[in-house]
């Protein structure tokens, strides 16, 4: 099967709250995720993050750290996605997603994520429990 290389964004306000992005085309349309995109040949994955927030939500980022590798194994592909916490440098406005908001943590399991990124969500309220413990 083969591997797909993508580069996430969880992007992170003053307050601890996370922007969760709307697909508005393709096979995932309507779900939630982070925002991103395959890499292009000879990118780096901060690179290809850099570039894909600028077309989906015209503004710059800083990345701050690497978070996790997320795999995923879809019916036509493997999913290897890389993700990193970055902080909005100027204001997003929504080029291609539906919808994108900053949520609170421990709400945003509400929202229908892509399959791939429930790790991800998991991972990270984890996280913020061992570090308000
Ligand atoms: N961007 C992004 N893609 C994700 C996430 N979770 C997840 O399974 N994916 C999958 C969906 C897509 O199959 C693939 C990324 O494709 P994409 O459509 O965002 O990338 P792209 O903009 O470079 O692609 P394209 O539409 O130009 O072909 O990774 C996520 O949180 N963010």
């Amino acid at each position: 099967m083969k591997t797909i290389r993508v580069c996430a964004a969880i992007l992170e306000n003053d307050a601890g709250d996370i922007w969760c992005a709307q697909r508005g085309y393709g096979a995932f349309r309507g779900l939630y995720e982070f925002p991103g995109g395959k890499l292009e040949p000879g990118e780096t994955p901060e690179q290809a993050l850099v570039r894909e927030i600028r077309e989906e939500l015209g503004c710059g980022i800083r990345v701050e750290r690497f978070f996790m590798k997320a795999e995923y194994d879809y019916p036509d592909f493997h999913l290897d996605m890389d993700c990193y916490l970055c902080r909005f440098a100027g204001e997003p406005h929504l080029l291609e997603h539906m919808d994108g908001r900053f949520m609170p943590l421990d709400r945003i399991m509400e929202l229908p994520w892509i399959p791939a990124d429930v790790q991800i969500v998991q991972k990270l309220l984890r996280e913020r429990q061992t570090s308000a413990d």
